[in-house]
């Protein structure tokens, strides 16, 4: 018997231990509630978001000596300086921690918090304070206790066209990579950052849907190779790329021609019996395809990069999606990824090597997520800072999927790959009768 009340003991203990570090945020919540409270006019005050505003008070000031030999002392109203601090509301606990709303001295912006954010971390000792102002006037501190990011959870995937569910913001929301909201995406990270895993992510959730998938893996096809069943098309050397980068043109071209004649603005106001099958193009190592050994490969880089460019440029309309990854990234390369880069409004930055990376890719939206994925550990694969259709930034994390499982994928949905010849062979001028398009178009 007493052995079994002391493994009950052992057990209660463990539960309790485990129920308090899973569930920490809502277990030390009265205790956090009252720290904050208590300290956020010593917190507010050393991370310097108070201000000075003149009060009237009363004061004793000691006066002119006596004959007695006491001090006169003086009492009466005068203006004097003192430290406003902004209110603060009760804090509420969340899945990673807890979060304050925070009322905005007059002259105060989001950014005054958002500047001190690290301070505030530090100030309450946690892994990180996110700031957002949901409404002009407030912002919410949002004091995230532990990484969520060392372990994300897989999401269910995503049902619709062009949606893959890739992993986890920070926030614990899905990070969600939508072509029909932002089609050009930009992904850089040093070696073993995370860069395939994401690529094998897309590939997993895009298999299935009714996309063609097109490859340029200037690896020498050995990332991409295996998801050949399940690719309308590859191209594994830069002269192969400028043939496939040609038919993506030409590709447009009539796609183009297409919406013109039924006076569609894109793919999508075309009616689904005549619209285009959408093509989302996979890049691997795009450096590869601006990178010159000698000048007699002047010319082909030229071309790569403008007709790259030009695919960029127009291809959201008529169906093209771009996804562009790279080691290095930077404007060495030349103009055409700079002019690439201010294209593409989604952008994944992973670890780097070098600030240049992280600053072509990030640079142009916020300092301070420059500052973040600077930080990334080598410890996290998968983590990023990812900016994209809400015009905010976040760390996120991919799910970890395996090549096996990209090539498990594109073995299973190998029926649904359109050939390439059947996709580029849709030019309107010599298929497509318009009268038949009129014919849809009022049915
Ligand atoms: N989100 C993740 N979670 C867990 N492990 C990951 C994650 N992303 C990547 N990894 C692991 O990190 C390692 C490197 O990943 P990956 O091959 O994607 O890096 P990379 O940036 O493509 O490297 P390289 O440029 O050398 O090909 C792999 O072993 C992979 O399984």
């Amino acid at each position: 018997m007493p052995n079994l009340s002391h493994s009950l003991l052992v057990l209660a203990t463990a539960l309790a231990v485990l129920a308090t570090w899973r569930f920490w945020p809502m277990v030390g919540y009265p205790f956090t509630a009252l720290n904050v409270r208590a300290s956020w006019r010593r917190v507010a005050l050393g991370c310097g978001l108070t201000k000075k505003r003149a009060r009237w008070a009363f004061t004793l000031t000691p006066g002119a000596l006596v004959s007695t030999g006491t001090v006169k002392v003086r009492r009466r109203f005068r203006r004097i300086a003192v430290d406003t601090t902004p209110r603060i509301r009760l804090p509420l606990p969340n899945r990673h921690g807890w979060r304050v709303t925070v009322h905005l001295l007059e002259g105060q912006i989001p950014d005054d918090y958002a500047q001190v954010a690290e301070r505030l971390a530090h100030s309450w000792g946690v892994h990180a304070v996110r700031v957002s102002s949901p409404r002009p006037g407030r912002v919410v501190l949002a004091a995230i206790i532990r990484d969520p990011l060392m372990r994300v959870d897989r999401l269910p995937p995503s049902e619709e066209l062009l949606k893959v569910t890739v992993g986890r913001l920070e926030t614990g929301a899905p990070w969600v990579i939508d072509f029909r909201t932002v089609p050009h995406w930009l992904s850089a990270g040093a070696t073993q950052s995370g860069k395939s895993n994401l690529a094998n992510a897309l590939i997993v959730g895009l298999a299935p849907q009714p996309v063609a998938l097109v490859g340029f893996d200037l690896k020498g096809g050995v990332e991409f190779t295996p998801y050949t069943p399940r690719l309308s098309a590859l191209a594994t050397t830069r002269t192969e790329s400028v043939g496939l980068l040609d038919d993506l043109v030409t590709l447009m071209l009539n796609r183009m021609d297409l919406c013109r004649k039924a006076g569609a603005r894109n793919i999508w106001q075309l009616p689904p019996a005549v619209r285009p099958v959408p093509v989302v193009v996979l890049v691997d190592e795009l450096a590869e395809l601006y990178l010159m050994a000698d000048r007699s490969e002047k010319d082909e880089v030229a071309h790569t990069s403008t007709t790259l460019l030009r695919v960029a440029r127009l291809g959201r309309a008529f169906g093209i999606y771009l996804f562009c990854c790279g080691q290095r990234i930077g404007s060495d390369l030349g103009p055409g990824v700079t002019a690439l880069r201010a294209q593409c409004s989604g952008r994944i930055c992973h670890r780097v090597n070098d600030p240049e990376t992280a600053t072509m890719t990030l640079g142009d939206l916020d300092p301070a997520a420059l500052v973040s994925a600077r930080a990334i550990p080598a410890e996290t694969p998968g983590v990023a800072i990812v900016a994209s259709q809400d015009g905010q930034w976040y760390r996120a994390r991919s799910f970890h999927v395996s090549e096996a499982a990209a090539e498990h994928a594109a073995w299973m949905y190998a029926d649904l790959t359109p050939s390439w010849a059947e996709i580029t062979a849709h030019a309107p001028t010599t298929e497509f009768d318009p009268a038949d398009l009129d014919e849809l178009l009022t049915a």
